[in-house]
């Protein structure tokens, strides 16, 4: 089984105005509102590509209901932990450019921390966890690291997508699959990413310091590098037009996921991520499977440098 572990979740708030000013009164032209949260959008992508799966982590109040009835409206199985606060609203403003707020985390008792330990020592040999997005400011920075450790000791396989601090002590822990974009990656390095050639390079120094068997840098609009063992490859993405970028990094986490256990080939596996991720770009909610197909059989690789993209 498939589990998405989502700590920090929200309702996203997308709002459309395009002659907004600061400082005015502005009214949107357009809005919609979504059950958000990395591993809340990666459950949704994974369910649209036919990967059955379990919603974890912790909601509350008006915003967690919305959340939880919104998942079972697409038939997604949820099994959350209810917390005494409001779940966050976060805000994503779109005008000529996008403009986010994502709202402040709730607070999670040691209660509820002690009750998510518990779910998770349910989980078996053959399960998948998917551990995505932010933590909330109540829990300390190791807690994907020590989750990680104690479900790779089990032999599940751990997929991690985060930043900063939380990233940087799970990497300890060698998560199975992780997806910084190429800000993640320079963050954890301080340095400037921009080229593909940098991403390489920084990937593979990562790669190298932490042993994480597969490393999928998202770079936006340069598509996906890809590292694994004795692999660097770079994946174009298919051409298209941006029309929401939001959740466009968690579809590809998705589209990894999916194809992985299609076909247990992480450069296919990969390439599908790729083709997810540019598929929700593409599209004002997320990918469907058949956009996601479709772009997939367009699609090319290019070894950086490091074998021919077929080596294990
Ligand atoms: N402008 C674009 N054109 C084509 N594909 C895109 C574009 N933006 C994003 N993508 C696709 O989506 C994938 C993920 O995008 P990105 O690197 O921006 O992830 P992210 O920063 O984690 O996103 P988010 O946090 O918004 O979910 C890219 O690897 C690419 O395949
Ligand atoms: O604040 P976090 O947890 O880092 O990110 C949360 C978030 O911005 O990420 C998703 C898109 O990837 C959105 O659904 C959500 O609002």
């Amino acid at each position: 089984m498939i589990y998405t572990v989502t700590l920090n979740p929200a309702v996203d708030y997308i709002v459309r105005v395009s002659d907004f000013e600061l400082g005015r009164l502005n009214r949107s032209e357009e809005d919609e509102k979504y059950p958000g949260g990395k591993g809340i959008n990666v459950s949704r992508v994974l369910h649209r590509l036919g990967e059955d799966n379990t919603a974890l982590g912790f909601i509350g109040g008006f915003t967690g209901r919305y959340i939880k009835e919104a998942l079972e409206q697409e038939n997604i199985r949820t099994d959350f932990i209810p917390i005494a606060d409001d779940t966050r609203v976060n805000i994503k403003l779109k005008t000529f450019e996008e403009t986010e707020i994502n709202g402040k985390s709730p607070h999670i008792t040691e209660e509820n921390k002690r009750t998510f330990v518990q779910k998770l020592e349910l989980l078996e040999e053959s399960d998948t966890l998917v551990l995505a997005g932010s933590l909330p400011s109540t829990l300390a920075s190791d807690t994907y690291k020590e989750i990680v450790q104690s479900a790779t000791s089990k032999g599940v396989r751990c997929y991690v997508d985060t930043n900063g601090r939380a990233l940087h002590e799970t990497l300890c822990a060698q998560p199975f699959f992780i997806k910084p974009n190429h800000h993640e990656l320079a963050e954890l390095y301080q340095e400037s990413i921009v080229s593909i050639k940098q991403a390489a390079f920084y990937g593979k120094r990562l790669k190298h310091e932490y042993g994480v068997p597969h490393i999928l840098i998202s770079m936006g609009s340069q598509g996906g590098l890809y590292i694994g063992k004795g692999q660097v490859v770079h994946i174009q993405p298919p051409q298209g037009k941006l029309i929401h970028s939001v959740g466009a990094g968690d579809s590809t986490v998705a589209g990894f996921l999916t194809k992985f256990e299609e076909t247990n080939d992480p450069l296919q596996a990969a390439m599908y991520a790729v083709a997810a991720g540019s598929a929700s770009a593409f599209s004002s909610d997320f990918c469907t499977k058949v956009e996601v197909d479709h772009y997939f059989s367009t699609l090319g690789a290019e070894t950086v440098e490091g074998g021919n993209g077929h080596e294990d």
